[in-house]
């Protein structure tokens, strides 16, 4: 469907946000009446969210800018539980200290792109710990498991493919889906909330929601889902060989954010800009007309704003500054990532392998030889040759610290504490 009334879906569509819909008429007709309230979960599998979930916080983002509510959903009770969706074995069973852990630590990152306060449109945010942990067993089958066909679970890709591999899913996972569904109706109820946003690995969750709304009694659900990105060659979004792309600052630097959107594949740039930007379309348009090696200002300007968005302008200032002096004047950038070894540790020579595994460069002393042997590992500008080089503090150079480098682009400072 296209040309729709309200502003919300307009944005979404022309920005490449939408995978799937419910029932696209009915959401546009709401959301074209202003204040709808719609909702995203997040589990709490992790210290930070990484750019996959940055995605459907750009969803709320627009959400809230074209005058609705956003909820952002701390899953306190779902990770108890664990999301089986797009996933090939049970997940680790976390405790309940870990999940806390993980809660306190997310939750800080949404109030970068949302609103949060008691107007309107303003967001809120709540946890599902505080409804699904109190639900009794025999109640919760006879109002809501009566409503759940097994047949039609079965169904669901989350439960279908692992059966269809004939790998494990127990019985704690495969309630999972009634829980998120729940969620939904809960919110409803509470909120006021129509409609929940995810990835399109959870569209089975989703409308599993819509569904018990029907036939709990609530007004109509909807489902709104986003496509799982890719980059153009075919890797998921948001991970690279490190590791996922998070939001904390302490996991991933806004210097490393910046540089991760500055190494984007041409194919990608102008996608990226639209999702990961609040950049006008009129000025995409115009980064995305721009061929050869200018190319390279219109990845800078997706690495300044999406930064900005996240970290603020001064950091991303602080990142661009950075790698324009260590990429363009070759010299060594005080705001590179850094690791620090002991004084003892440099004495005693600090093995090259060893050294790049410390600063994160590499993940095994395997890869840095495989590394050293296609030539990709410098230290001080300098190709390592010799798998056996120690690091002492003659490599310090006038700046006190060691530059060791992965390719062209990906540098970590060692210093001496
Ligand atoms: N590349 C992506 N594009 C769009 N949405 C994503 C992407 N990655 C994650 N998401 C959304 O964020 C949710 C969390 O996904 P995520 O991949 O982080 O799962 P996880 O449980 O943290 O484990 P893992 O990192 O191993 O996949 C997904 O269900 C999906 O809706
Ligand atoms: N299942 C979602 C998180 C979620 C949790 C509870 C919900 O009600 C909605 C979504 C995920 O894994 O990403």
């Amino acid at each position: 469907m296209t040309g729709f009334k309200s502003d919300f879906l307009n944005v979404l569509q022309s920005r490449g946000f939408i995978h799937q819909c419910s029932d696209f008429e009915g959401l546009d007709a709401l959301a074209a009446k202003g204040q709808a309230t719609a909702y995203v979960g997040y589990d709490c599998t992790a210290r930070s969210l990484h750019i996959g979930n940055f995605l459907t916080m750009m969803m709320l983002y627009w959400l809230q800018q074209t005058g609705n509510k956003p909820i952002t959903l701390m899953g306190g009770g779902t990770t108890m539980v664990g999301d089986p969706s797009g996933k090939d074995e049970t997940r680790a069973m976390r405790t309940v200290e870990e999940i806390e852990a993980n809660k306190a630590s997310i939750r800080g990152v949404f109030a970068k792109v949302l609103r949060y306060g008691d107007g309107a449109t303003d967001a809120i945010m709540l946890d599902n710990a505080e409804w699904l942990t109190k639900l009794n067993w025999i109640e919760m089958l006879r109002d809501i498991g009566r409503h759940f066909s097994v047949n039609r679970m079965l169904t669901m890709d989350s439960v279908r493919l692992r059966l269809e591999r004939e790998q494990e899913m127990s019985f704690i996972e495969f309630n999972y889906m009634v829980c998120q569904a729940y969620d939904f109706v809960e919110l409803a109820r509470r909120t006021g909330c129509r409609l929940q946003m995810g990835g399109s690995d959870q569209w089975g969750n989703i409308v599993n929601g819509v569904e018990l709304g029907r036939r709990m009694g609530t007004e109509q659900l909807f489902a709104l889902t986003t496509p799982l990105l890719t980059t153009a060659s075919g890797a998921k979004m948001g991970k690279t060989a490190q590791g996922a792309i998070w939001l904390n600052a302490d996991q991933c630097s806004p210097y490393d954010f910046w540089q991760y959107w500055r190494n984007t594949e041409d194919a990608d740039v102008v996608k990226f800009l639209k999702l990961f930007t609040t950049l006008p379309l009129s000025e995409i348009e115009k980064l995305g007309a721009l061929e050869g090696a200018e190319i390279n200002e219109a990845k800078k300007a997706l690495a300044d704003a999406a930064t900005t968005l996240l970290h603020g302008e001064e950091a991303a200032r602080m990142a661009a500054e950075t790698a324009r002096r260590t990429f363009e004047e070759g010299a060594i950038a005080e705001n590179l990532p850094t690791v620090e070894v002991t004084k003892a540790e440099l004495d005693a020579g600090l093995g090259v392998l060893n050294a790049f595994v410390k600063a994160g460069l590499v993940a095994s002393n395997g890869e840095a030889r495989r590394q050293i042997k296609g030539g990709g590992l410098r230290v001080n500008d300098v190709a390592v040759t010799d798998e056996k080089m120690a690091l002492t503090a003659t490599e310090l150079t006038s700046e006190g610290v060691i530059k060791l480098s992965l390719g062209k682009k990906r540098h970590v400072l060692v210093k001496p504490a």
